[in-house]
């Protein structure tokens, strides 16, 4: 499978948001949404809102990560806002999880779920083959720039196998710090969608276009370097 690239939007410039977005669109596959509370972590970002406004400026999927204690707060109002994949964490879901993937189902979203580094696959055990996409955070959710955790690479390979052995369909996903230093290993695991932030993508260049020619450079290096160890 190609590999996808997400640029995550709480990274971006938002004073250059309409001209960056017109970038974005003939080059990424997704478009990650991070919405906090405030409580679940200690940040707040972007927001259904911001959904909206960006919706009639791209024809790419918008993917939220919800990182929120109460999900069910927020999925109808950024599906009405025009999210594609709606994304809780496990951690917030697991009372009433079949309820939320139905909800998220319903409302005709794709539903997703985001795993901290700290929970196992095992967390999501009886309802993984529900999933349209599974997301590894590398970091601790709620802020940009942060140190990879390496230990998330036996998880990324530990998905790659469930998926290969059981012919399920997700999508294996990773956010933070997904970058020229990660992307070899990452790749190598099983990572099939890159969520692109400050180190990966806006901090490589001002110019956005520029930044993004960089970066596809950095992850064609990283997939030359595995054929080559093949
Ligand atoms: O969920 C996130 C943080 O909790 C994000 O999607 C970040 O924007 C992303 O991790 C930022 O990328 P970086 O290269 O790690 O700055
Ligand atoms: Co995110």
């Amino acid at each position: 499978m190609r590999t996808k690239i997400s640029p995550s939007l709480m990274c971006m410039n938002l004073m250059e948001i309409k001209q960056q977005l017109a970038i974005l669109n003939s080059r990424a596959d997704f478009l990650h949404v991070d919405i906090m509370d405030g409580h679940y972590v200690k940040n707040i970002t972007l927001s259904p809102f911001f959904i909206e406004q960006i919706r009639p400026y791209t024809p790419l999927a918008i993917d939220v990560h919800l990182m929120v204690e109460e999900p069910t707060d927020f999925i109808e109002a950024v599906a009405k806002a025009g999210a594609d994949y709606i994304c809780p964490h496990a951690e917030t879901i697991n009372r009433d999880a079949f309820r939320v993937i139905n909800q998220i189902r319903a409302l005709g979203k794709k539903p997703g779920v985001v795993l901290n580094p700290a929970t196992p696959v095992s967390f999501i055990h009886h309802y993984i083959h529900l999933l349209d996409k599974i997301t590894v955070m590398t970091v601790d959710p709620g802020y940009a720039g942060q140190p990879f955790i390496p230990e998330m690479i036996n998880k990324i390979a530990e998905l790659k196998a469930l998926k290969e052995q059981h012919g399920y369909t997700w999508l294996i996903e990773i956010d933070g710090s997904c970058n020229q230093k990660t992307y070899t290993t990452l790749l190598d695991a099983g990572a099939e969608v890159l969520i692109v932030g400050t180190s990966g993508l806006f901090n490589l260049h001002a110019n956005l276009e520029t930044a993004w020619d960089d970066m596809m450079v950095n992850i064609a290096q990283a997939q030359s370097a595995l054929r080559e160890s093949a």
